[in-house]
């Protein structure tokens, strides 16, 4: 579901093989995108009409890497349809409302949602620490072109065509961060999920003319000691939005989910 920068991506690693699964169907908003990953594969998948068709045929996994409204609008129908779910709009899960309800029905269907650790890295280990954790920030940086069309500015007065030297756009919770720019920092929905919540994980966004990465910087401390976690990635060509790394990291979690073997890391 998505037939964007990620989902391509997902669908050509499949179709390569690197995956070992099938793509059986691909949905997405503009038919458009649809048939043009199509159009990239030798093994072509069936376009479906209807996003809730994708999980009414005998699939193992639903893939969401389209947007937090299509998060909200399917994927309790795919649990209880009895397929898992992977999810890269993350944002939508930090709704209390939709996590309480997508977390009953995994454990009513005995199905599991999957989240790829997207453009971050260190998620294992703060993971690892949650119990001990005081405090988490994320301090993202990226090109304005990297930012453009968030809901923040239909209120900001802050014109990005203007921005000329690094400048902190916005500052707050994750909560808030993912509500105004729910395009461009999942990952805070991310560590704010394994860490101290949302409402305590504080959240920085810069936007910078001179940069050509998406830069996360993450620092958490707490009675454990002190981590710090700086992931400089290239961003996309087709979406500057989207790091390079967070497509990798939903390629490998989807080859992980179709492979059996030795599993490493927490
Ligand atoms: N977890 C993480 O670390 C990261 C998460 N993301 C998130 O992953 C998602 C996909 O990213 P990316 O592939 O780069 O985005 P793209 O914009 O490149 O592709 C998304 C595609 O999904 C379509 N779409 C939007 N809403 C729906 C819907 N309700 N149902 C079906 N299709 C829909 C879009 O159509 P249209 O363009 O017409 O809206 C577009 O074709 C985004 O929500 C993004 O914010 C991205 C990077 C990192
Ligand atoms: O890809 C990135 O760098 C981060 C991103 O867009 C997101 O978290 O939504």
């Amino acid at each position: 579901m998505g037939c964007g920068a990620i989902g391509t991506q997902i669908a050509l690693a499949i179709d390569s093989g690197k995956i070992p699964g099938t793509l059986t169907h691909v949905y997405d908003t503009s038919k458009d995108a649809s048939s043009s990953l199509v159009s990239k594969l030798k093994n072509k998948p069936i376009i479906v009409e209807n996003p809730h068709l994708l999980s009414s045929y005998p699939v193992d996994i639903v893939v969401e890497a389209a947007s937090q409204e299509a998060v909200r609008n399917v994927a309790h129908s795919v649990l209880q349809n009895k397929r898992d779910l992977m999810i890269m709009s993350v944002g939508a899960l930090l709704d209390e409302s939709i996590y309480d309800i997508l977390s009953e029905a995994c454990e009513h269907f005995h199905k599991t949602i999957y989240l790829p650790s997207g453009a971050i890295g260190g998620l294992d280990t703060i993971k690892s620490v949650s119990d001990l954790l005081e405090s988490v920030t994320l301090t993202t940086t990226k090109h304005p072109k990297s930012l453009k069309g968030a809901k923040f500015f239909e209120t900001s007065k802050i014109d990005l065509e203007k921005i000329t030297t690094q400048t902190i756009i916005f500052e707050g919770t994750a909560k808030e961060a993912v509500s105004q720019f729910p395009a461009n920092i999942n990952v805070a929905a991310l560590l704010s999920l394994v860490g101290v919540g949302s409402e305590k994980t504080m959240v920085k966004i810069v936007a910078d003319p001179n940069t050509d990465k998406n830069t996360h910087t993450i620092v958490a401390q707490g009675k454990f000691g002190k981590m710090s976690f700086n992931i400089e990635n290239i961003p996309d060509e087709t979406n500057p939005k989207t790091s390079k790394l967070a497509i990798l990291s939903a390629i490998e979690t989807l080859r992980k989910y179709c492979s059996s073997g030795i599993s490493i890391g927490t």
